[in-house]
């Protein structure tokens, strides 16, 4: 039998992408953005960066919209926020959490460059050479290896193809792979420069990082099975 239609109510955003269903939320305290895939005919779905002070939310449409969440996928062991991954696998049982194995952070399923994370007829997922997604130099990231893979690997990318945010500082929402490519004061950069400014970007610590990288290191709030 066909699964529940999503419920719309209240959720024109969503009702409009009925045919994926997709998701962009935002959590407020670290400009978190957590997004929110889903396939239609099968109802698997996957989250991106969840964070815990919203998993509960995340849970819920998950739920409402009649979305078997398959993966909770951290792009890095984040240091801005503690992730929603673990409290999600105890939420909605069958999601596993996932994260790079060069993270060194414990999941249920550890990735590799080249690997791919299946959700009903989409595959998702590209990381670099070294752990990829969303990356700083605050949490020991190579800006030389950062470079070439977001030119070799996100900028090989059909030039209309979207591209959002893990964060934002000032409110923007997506962009695209042209504009990022063409636009990007950094990324417009040779490598060298790039690197150097990296190098010398002196940002404060981030003020959850104390305790935000060791839970992450254990999926948020609890140890995962393996
Ligand atoms: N005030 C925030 C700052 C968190 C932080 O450092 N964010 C990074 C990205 C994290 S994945 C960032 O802002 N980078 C900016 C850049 O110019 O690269 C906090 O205390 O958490
Ligand atoms: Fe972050």
């Amino acid at each position: 039998p066909e699964p529940p239609a999503p419920s719309p109510a209240g959720r024109p955003g969503l009702r409009s992408h009925l045919g994926l269903p997709r998701c962009q939320m935002f959590e407020p305290v670290s400009c978190t953005y957590t997004y929110l895939l889903g396939d239609r005919e099968s109802r698997e779905a996957v989250l991106i960066d969840p964070v815990l002070e919203t998993a509960p939310r995340d849970a819920q449409l998950v739920k409402e919209l009649g979305l078997r969440l398959l993966y909770a996928v951290n792009t890095h062991c984040h240091a801005d926020h503690v992730t929603g991954s673990g409290l999600l696998r105890s939420l909605l049982p069958g999601c596993q959490s996932v994260i790079s194995r060069l993270s060194g952070a414990q999941a249920d399923l550890h990735i590799e460059d080249g690997d791919s994370i299946r959700f009903g007829r989409f595959v998702s997922w590209v990381l670099g050479p070294q752990e990829e997604g969303d990356c700083t130099k605050q949490q020991g990231c190579c800006a030389k290896t950062l470079y070439h893979s977001v030119h070799e690997k996100i900028f090989t990318l059909p030039g209309d193809c979207l591209v959002y945010p893990a964060h934002d500082y000032r409110g923007f929402t997506v962009s695209t792979v042209e504009e990022e490519r063409t636009l990007n004061p950094r990324l417009t950069l040779s490598c060298e420069e790039f690197v150097k400014l990296m190098d010398n970007l002196n940002l404060p610590k981030p003020q959850q990082i104390d305790f935000a990288v060791p839970a992450n290191m254990r999926c948020g709030v609890q140890t995962p099975t393996s």
